[in-house]
């Protein structure tokens, strides 16, 4: 049995991993973490009588194998942090760790003996797009990214899209840009070690992504859809399995994909 707690529980990606946690056969919940909940009751939420809910960090947690983390781009540091403080493994869903802090964390990693997984996104067809686009900038290092996303995201741009921005940039060559006047500041969108992310944020919208590549006379797009959140609970589950074989705090899903 993998004992499991949740943060950000009471979110959109929070809820749909508790309903994934409860209906696993080896999983367990015994714990749900959020900040901003004042009612302890688990039955107020839903939750069996044993489930610590809990609100602070400054607590003892309950004894856990995997903490999976779908909170905000604010918190998911110090949660991580504390996970890795309890020898409790991180799975982090949670986008907004900036490579300072993913420094840091490692480090905390290797001093608590305790391993992790940060992903940058559970879909499966992210996880694709990312090797496809890493193969393709080889050939096309002119490469731009659009992320679009509902209009609820706290954070821009994407976790995936500076996932993608930074794996293309291991293999790409760096092409030497004209000097651009933006007429209008942000029309060239962010940029990333010379690749340039544009956000889109709309109603209707879930989480989606494409990579554009242009080269003498031709271009590839590579794109990718989630339609909904339950799209990502394939790769939760593949992550809250496999984190226990990892030697140390990881990037990717594709880690423990085999
Ligand atoms: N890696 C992946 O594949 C995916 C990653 N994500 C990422 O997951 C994160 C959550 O997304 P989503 O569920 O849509 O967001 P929501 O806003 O729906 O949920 C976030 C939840 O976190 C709670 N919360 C606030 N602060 C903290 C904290 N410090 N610790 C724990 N919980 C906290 C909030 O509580 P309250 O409601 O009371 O304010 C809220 O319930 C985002 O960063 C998003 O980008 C999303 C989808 C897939
Ligand atoms: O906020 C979301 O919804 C998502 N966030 C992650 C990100 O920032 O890349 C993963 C996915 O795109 C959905």
């Amino acid at each position: 049995m993998i004992k499991v707690i949740v943060a950000g529980f009471r979110g959109s990606m929070g809820q749909k991993t508790v309903n994934l946690v409860q209906k696993t056969a080896d999983f367990k919940l015994v714990g749900v973490y959020s900040p901003e909940v004042t009612d302890l009751k688990p039955q107020t939420y839903g939750l069996a009588s044993e489930v610590q809910v809990f609100n602070t960090l400054k607590t003892t947690p309950p004894v856990a194998d995997v903490w999976i983390d779908f909170s905000t781009p604010s918190g998911v540091f110090e949660n991580t942090k504390f996970a890795l403080q309890h020898h409790i493994k991180p799975v982090v869903g949670t986008s907004g760790l900036s490579d300072q802090h993913l420094n840091d964390l490692k480090e905390t990693a290797q001093a608590e003996n305790t391993a992790g997984l940060i992903v940058p996104n559970f879909g499966m067809s992210a996880v694709l797009l990312m090797k496809f686009a890493k193969e393709a900038a080889k050939y096309f290092p002119d490469v731009e990214v659009i992320e679009m996303h509902h209009e609820d995201k706290l954070d821009a741009p994407s976790g995936t899209a500076i996932s993608t921005a930074k794996q293309l940039s291991e293999v790409r060559q760096t092409q030497a840009e004209p000097e651009v006047k933006e007429t209008l500041k942000g029309a060239r969108g962010a940029d990333y070690n010379g690749v340039h992310i544009h956000s889109v944020r709309l109603p209707g919208y879930v989480a989606h992504e494409q990579v554009l590549f242009g080269g003498e006379g031709e271009a590839l797009t590579i794109r990718q859809d989630s339609f909904n959140r339950d799209s990502f609970m394939t790769g939760v589950a593949i992550a809250v399995r496999k984190v226990g074989t990892l030697k140390e705090l990881t990037v990717g899903l594709e880690n423990v994909l085999s």
